[in-house]
Parts: structure tokens; C-alpha cells; sequence
């Protein structure tokens, strides 16, 4: 049976985003129907991951521990909602430093799908800034938009052929878990 495989951006699309980074657990607030979202998603047979861009652990904003504590803070409240959260896969690396993980590079959406044993072809990625898109891009993956956090703005830029473009998580929810 084919899995049921959605990856989202964090930042902007799960909780609010912040140009000053989200640097601690207090910090990092749900954006609302999140929780909600994806604990239907998980609740229809979704598997949905995260791949998230975390460069404020090289600038010395946060570190892993708190990382891991905002990961469980989206664990537990999915799990009050009787769903569950997927792999979660972060770049902790700056701009600078040439990794392979850091989108607009998809080796983080590589590592998901071969983590699932998932073809990245048409898999649905979920983001709020080009960066996302374009990650999804490369990979021949299906970029989605949220006009949530940074995708108001980045609606007014060049978006990859195909972009889907939705309000929020909830109606991408609505959209899967309906069709
Ligand atoms: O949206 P995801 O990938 O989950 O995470 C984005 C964050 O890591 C931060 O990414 C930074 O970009 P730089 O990493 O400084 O280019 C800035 O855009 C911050 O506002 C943002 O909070
Ligand atoms: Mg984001
Ligand atoms: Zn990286």
C-alpha cells in the first residue's frame, strides 16, 4: 500500500514565524488550526514529516536541546489531538557553509522520502518561502505555498511552474483528507 506521505516547512507553516528567529520553546507558537491540521492528516492515514531550515543554531540563537524541546512541543499537541508527527528533519547549518541540506537544496526531502521508502516525484512540500518551492523543485516534488508567515511575500516573487497555492495548513488539510 502506497504510503500517505506530506512534508511541511515548519516556520510559517506550522507555527508562527519571526525575522528574529523563533529561539526558544515559548517562542515557538502554533499558527492557528495547525495542531488541528495535522492531527487530522495523521488521523486519515497521513504520514506528515517536517523539513525545516535552522540556521539560528550556527548563528548562536538557540541550541539543539531547545530545538528538540520546540519538536516536542509539537509532538505532544498533535498527540492531544490523537494524531502523530512524523520524522522531523532540521539543517542546523549557516548560509555559509555549503551543506547539502539546507533548502533551497532538497537534501532533506531526500533523506525523508528515503527514509519512508517514498518516491519524491509529485510528493506534496509545503512551505512559505521560495526557498521551499524551489527545494521541491529540484527534486520534481510538488511545491505548495501558504500565504501564512513569509508566503504573502513570497506570493509577489517568481513561483516554480505548478506551485499549488493554499491559505493555510487547514485548507491543505481539507484539500488531502476530502479528495
Ligand atoms: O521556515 P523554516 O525552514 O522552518 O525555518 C526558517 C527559520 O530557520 C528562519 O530562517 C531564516 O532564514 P536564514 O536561515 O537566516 O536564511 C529567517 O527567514 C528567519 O526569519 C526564520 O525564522
Ligand atoms: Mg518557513
Ligand atoms: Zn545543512
Amino acid at each position: 500500500m502506497l504510503l500517505k506521505l506530506l512534508i511541511l516547512d515548519r516556520d510559517g507553516v506550522i507555527n508562527y514565524d519571526s525575522d528574529a528567529y523563533i529561539k526558544s520553546v515559548e517562542e515557538w507558537i502554533p499558527l492557528p488550526g495547525s495542531i488541528e491540521a495535522i492531527a487530522q492528516l495523521s488521523k486519515a492515514g497521513w504520514t506528515v514529516a517536517v523539513a525545516t531550515n535552522q540556521s539560528g543554531i550556527a548563528r548562536g540563537y538557540y541550541d539543539l536541546a531547545t530545538l528538540d524541546a520546540m519538536h516536542e512541543r509539537l509532538r505532544s499537541l498533535v498527540a492531544e489531538q490523537g494524531g502523530e508527527v512524523g520524522l522531523i528533519v532540521y539543517c542546523p547549518h549557516g548560509p555559509d557553509e555549503g551543506c547539502d541540506c539546507r533548502k533551497p537544496k532538497p537534501g532533506m526531502l531526500q533523506s525523508i522520502a528515503a527514509h519512508y521508502n517514498v518516491s519524491l516525484t509529485n510528493l506534496w512540500f509545503v512551505g512559505d518561502s521560495l526557498g521551499d518551492l524551489e527545494a521541491a523543485k529540484a527534486v520534481d516534488s510538488q511545491p505548495v505555498l501558504v500565504k501564512t508567515g513569509k508566503g504573502e511575500k513570497t506570493l509577489g516573487k517568481t513561483l516554480p511552474v505548478g506551485t499549488l497555492i493554499f491559505d493555510d495548513l487547514a485548507a491543505i488539510a481539507a484539500e488531502l483528507i476530502h479528495n
